[in-house]
């Protein structure tokens, strides 16, 4: 089989949990070939984040402009954008090269509560990003941020699927760690029906990059011929290994195991 290749276009995390660390080891993990268009250097560790230090539009334009010229892509996704310009910036040359498979994780904020997108980004993230994406992954405070819903049931979620969906994505995936019950519940809509994937939540602490390692999950399964839904299917089973078979390192939120799905047979 040829090589497959994924694109991320996300933050920096020093502390290896989420954005761009998270990313690529999930790519390499599940033997897809990474590659990385930084946006942002944060400094950041398990108790949180302690610096932001963007990128020009310029720096990220350039960085997709070279690999995506010269070595190509089967499918990209997005993480931590940070402001209109880099979200513009992204999405123009998408378009130019054409990528279909762009998988965004909306990402707005980090469990410590930092700002990982500046507010009056969000519309940007709306009108250009979303209408070229196969899927969205919002976490469900973004998701409430998106449809300006509040989420408190399932009816809620597939209410605000659809009208994620009526921004002009093709697939929206609600990921349920933010839910209360004792399983974790993720709800995927694809413009015409729900399909659930349903994991038992992990009494832990230690989730820091959940959501970036879910959506890469997703990112390289696409990447390597799988439908959508499969890909869910795939990326629900990769985080499960990985929150249960947690490293426990750091003072504070932990990173998960990325290698846990592998050491269980899985790639
Ligand atoms: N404690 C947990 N136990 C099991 N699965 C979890 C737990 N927390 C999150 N997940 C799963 O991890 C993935 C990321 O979800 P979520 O935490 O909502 O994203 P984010 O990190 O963007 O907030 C989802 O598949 C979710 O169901
Ligand atoms: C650089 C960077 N990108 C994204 C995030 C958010 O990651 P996420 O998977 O949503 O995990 P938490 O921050 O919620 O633990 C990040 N922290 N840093």
């Amino acid at each position: 089989m040829s090589v497959r290749r994924a694109l991320t276009i996300a933050g920096s995390d020093s502390g290896g949990g989420a954005g761009i660390q998270a990313d690529l080891k999930t790519f390499q993990e599940l033997g897809v070939f990474g590659m990385s268009a930084v946006t942002a250097v944060t400094a950041q560790n398990t108790l949180g984040v302690h610096g932001v230090y963007p990128m020009t539009a310029k720096a990220v334009e350039q960085q997709i402009d070279v690999v995506l010229s010269d070595i190509g892509v089967d499918a990209v996704k997005t993480g931590m954008l940070f402001s209109a310009d880099i979200i513009e910036a992204a999405a123009r040359k998408l378009k130019e090269h054409q990528c279909e498979n762009v998988i965004v994780d909306p990402v707005m904020i980090a469990k410590g509560g930092a700002s990982l997108l500046q507010e009056e980004a969000t519309e940007a993230l709306k009108q250009v990003l979303l209408p070229i994406a196969l899927v969205v992954t919002p976490n469900i405070p973004e998701a409430e941020v998106l449809t300006g819903m509040s989420i408190q049931s399932e009816a809620d979620k597939k209410e605000a699927a659809i009208a994620i969906a009526s921004l002009g994505v093709k697939n929206v995936l609600i990921k349920g760690g933010h839910d209360k019950g004792a399983k974790t519940v993720d709800l995927l809509y694809d413009g015409s029906a729900f399909h659930t994937f349903t994991g038992t939540r992990i009494d832990t602490k230690d989730t820091h990059g959940t959501g970036c390692t879910f959506s890469a999950a997703m990112t390289a399964a696409i990447a390597k011929g799988a439908s959508v839904r499969t890909a869910a299917e795939t990326a629900k089973q990769f985080i499960q290994a990985a929150i249960e078979d947690g490293l426990h390192i750091g003072q504070g939120h932990g990173p998960t195991n990325h290698w846990a799905y592998r050491q269980r047979g899985g790639c």
